[in-house]
């Protein structure tokens, strides 16, 4: 997979982190680095921590113990209008991208644009609107409403929405979940595209197989709280680890 812009420097270093509700112990000791320009995918099972992960790394959730610095801030020190500064910062793509089901696609483009970005011309936000529409390819939609769209399409749109921003740091949940096989690829295929068109450093968590090969240079697979093993694809599959070895076996790839 191309290297384009790795550079060594860290966009996210998250060291030791813990995190409990109750007795339930979801975060035990995780360690992890995302360097700019890169594709880091955390694979894991259902109910193994991942959302928690990234909503602490969003500022949505604080942890107990352990460093969370993004962009060379700790997340947890940071106050309403930093954390406000640091989001705009980072593109959600979210399971269900909900858009706006009243508003056009152009509608739900500008929406985020003119709320974060004050003086805008209206040459400047159709511009901005019809590169990113034009990028997901999905410039034909313009003055479509969202119930006109396929899954896939919706989730593109949904993924234009956060780029529009032209955030550094994407977290994707879930990409590819509720997909049909053949849309599963083209948002894979969508997801290395955004990281060499829009230069940025991403964490797509999932427990598809297939979205992890195709889309992580590195692959972090959580288990138990803590990440059992990083490396490629390859490299973390070739593990004799017998939990590793499950979920690879239990896992459909194509
Ligand atoms: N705010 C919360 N309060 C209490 N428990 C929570 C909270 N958020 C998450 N949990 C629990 O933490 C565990 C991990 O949840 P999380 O959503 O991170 O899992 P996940 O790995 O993303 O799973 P999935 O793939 O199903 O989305 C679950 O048992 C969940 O019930």
């Amino acid at each position: 997979m191309e290297d384009f812009a790795k550079t060594g420097e860290h966009v996210i270093e998250i060291r030791d982190l813990y995190k409990s509700f109750g007795d339930l112990h979801v975060l035990r000791g995780v360690d992890l680095t995302l360097e700019k320009g890169e594709n880091v995918v955390v694979l894991g099972r259902s109910g193994t921590g991942k959302s928690v992960l990234i909503k602490i790394i969003a500022g949505l959730l604080n942890q107990d113990r352990g460093d969370c610095i993004v962009l060379g801030k700790e997340v947890s020190q940071l106050n309403e209008k930093e954390l406000r500064e640091l989001r705009l910062k980072i593109g959600f793509s979210f399971q269900n991208s909900a858009l706006y089901d009243s508003m056009t696609v152009r509608e739900n483009l500008e929406f985020p644009l003119v709320r974060n970005i004050a003086n805008l011309t209206r040459a400047e936000i159709n511009e901005q609107v019809e590169s990113v529409l034009d990028a997901v390819g999905l410039l034909q939609t313009i003055n479509q409403v969202p119930s006109e769209l396929s899954g896939g399409q919706r989730k593109r749109i949904g993924i234009a929405r956060t780029l529009i921003l032209k955030p550094e740091i994407m977290l994707y949940d879930e990409p590819t979940a509720g997909l049909d096989p053949i849309t599963c690829l083209e948002i894979n295929q969508l997801i290395v595209e955004v990281k060499e068109k829009y230069h940025t450093s991403s964490i797509i968590i999932t427990h598809d197989l297939t979205c992890a090969r195709e889309t992580g240079d590195r692959i972090a697979m959580l288990l138990d709280g803590k990440f059992l093993k990083t490396g490629t694809f390859e490299e973390v599959f070739e593990s004799d680890e017998p939990r590793i070895k499950s979920f690879y076996d239990y896992n459909f790839i194509q």
